[in-house]
């Protein structure tokens, strides 16, 4: 793989067992995560958003392809490795938050500890307050809100913060402000070194991020990126010549009629 970052798949394929057969929940996904950069994955419900979100986190294998950690095949690391990597480097936000924090211990607790996991010493009142959390710090999970269940488990992803932070859905339960709040920690860890890979369907968590991939029955059907000169997007060209526009791009043409134009070495599309 020519550049890798800090993660890279390549042609990543992954099946499930389903009645008829298997699923193919990706099918052929190329994706580099880059230190310093947020990315968004995005498509409709069932398009491999959390498929893809596992293999990147190091907690499911593909079933075909190859991920490279460092530049280290992730299928030639042993179990040791893998859970020292998962442990110390990759801080995971579950879709559902109380799947990735301790239920037995108080807000603050849950920072302190994964610190010890990763051997770090961050300031744990800087992160709660950072997220709004600070009247929560005594406060155990069963008895903290959806978005505060969520925003501590954005908190404790974070702390280090680790190589990688793998999100699902980080935004979806909450408001405006506190989307922001999310969006900004999760900012933070970017500019100070992490690659930060999220799957959302949250419009504010996708115009935040530096670049987009765009999932359709498990395919990479384009990538937006956001550039000098503004966004920019990468579409793939299926075996019949076809291309999915992007939303933006789309609202272009009510009429579901295009003209293209072949002109020195560019093509045009005109309503
Ligand atoms: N453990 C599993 N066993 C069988 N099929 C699965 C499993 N996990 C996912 N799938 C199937 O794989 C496909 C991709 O699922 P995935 O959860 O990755 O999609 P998604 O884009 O994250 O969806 P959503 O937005 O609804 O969370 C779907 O067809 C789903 O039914």
């Amino acid at each position: 793989m020519a550049d890798e970052g800090l993660l890279a798949g390549a042609e990543l394929l992954q099946l499930y067992p389903a009645p008829t057969g298997a699923t193919q929940a990706l099918r052929g996904v190329d994706v580099v995560v880059r230190p310093g950069r947020v990315t968004a994955i995005t498509g409709p419900s069932g398009s491999g958003k959390s498929t893809l979100l596992a293999i990147l986190a190091l907690r499911e294998r593909p079933a075909g392809g190859e991920l490279r950690w460092r530049g280290r095949a992730v299928s030639a690391l042993g179990r040791r490795d893998l859970h020292r990597i998962r442990r110390r480097e990759i801080g995971w936000i579950a879709q559902v938050p109380g799947h990735c924090l301790f239920p037995q211990l108080t807000a603050r607790r849950q920072l302190t500890q994964v610190a010890r996991l990763r051997r770090v010493h961050p300031d744990p009142d800087a992160a709660l307050r950072a997220l709004d959390l600070t009247a929560r710090a005594g406060a155990r999970l069963a008895a903290m809100s959806g978005g505060e269940q969520q925003r501590l488990a954005v908190a404790a992803a974070a702390v280090g913060p680790p190589a990688l932070i793998v999100a699902d859905e980080p935004t979806a339960e909450l408001d405006d402000d506190t989307a922001e709040l999310v969006l900004a920690h999760l900012r933070s860890c970017a500019t100070a070194g992490a690659g930060v890979v999220m799957a959302t369907h949250d419009a504010r968590a996708v115009a935040f991020a530096d670049t987009v991939l765009h999932l359709s029955r498990g395919v990479l059907s384009g990538t937006t990126s956001q550039t000098d000169n503004g966004r920019a997007h990468a579409t793939a060209i299926d075996g019949q010549g076809r291309i999915q526009l992007p939303a933006a791009a789309l609202a272009l043409f009510p009429a579901g009629q295009v003209v293209v134009t072949v002109r020195d070495g560019h093509v045009e599309l005109h309503p």
